[in-house]
């Protein structure tokens, strides 16, 4: 199944969903050294982004969020892709200059049709995400 969406960070990446419905603070919430989430209040808190298609509604908080995005590429621990509801530009801005594939706006709701260890391809080149396992 191919689900149209709106490109921000252009890329392709395959991988396995992660999925929260808690928006993200990179700076704070996510370990730069390790993709681990460290926010206990967080619900994904003790698991680690790295590799995966992460999806949540929308970053938060600080503006270093970005960085912390590009900290985590450069320590080869960035998600593979990440699927937003709505992208702010934070994120945005982390996922370009980290060169991890971002969408949103998807033409489903990803919370409907996505669940946890589901493959996918987020071709954000293209403009679709793409469920695999099906
Ligand atoms: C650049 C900033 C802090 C630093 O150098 O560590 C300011 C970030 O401001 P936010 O209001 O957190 O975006």
């Amino acid at each position: 199944m191919k689900i149209k969406c709106r490109t921000i960070s252009r890329g392709v990446a395959e991988g396995e969903v992660l999925l929260t419905n808690d928006a993200i603070s990179f700076l704070g919430n996510v370990e730069p050294e390790t993709g681990e989430v460290v926010e206990p209040q967080h619900q994904l808190y003790g698991q680690s982004i790295a590799g995966k298609v992460l999806v949540f509604p929308h970053g938060k908080g600080s503006t270093v969020g970005s960085y912390v995005i590009y900290q985590l590429f450069k320590n080869g621990v960035a998600p593979a892709a990440m699927i937003n509801l709505e992208s702010e530009p934070i994120v945005a801005v982390g996922a370009i200059i980290s060169e991890v594939p971002l969408v949103d706006r998807l033409e489903k709701d990803p919370y409907k049709i996505l669940k946890n260890g589901d493959m996918v391809v987020v071709n954000s080149t293209e403009a679709f995400v793409e469920l695999r396992n099906e």
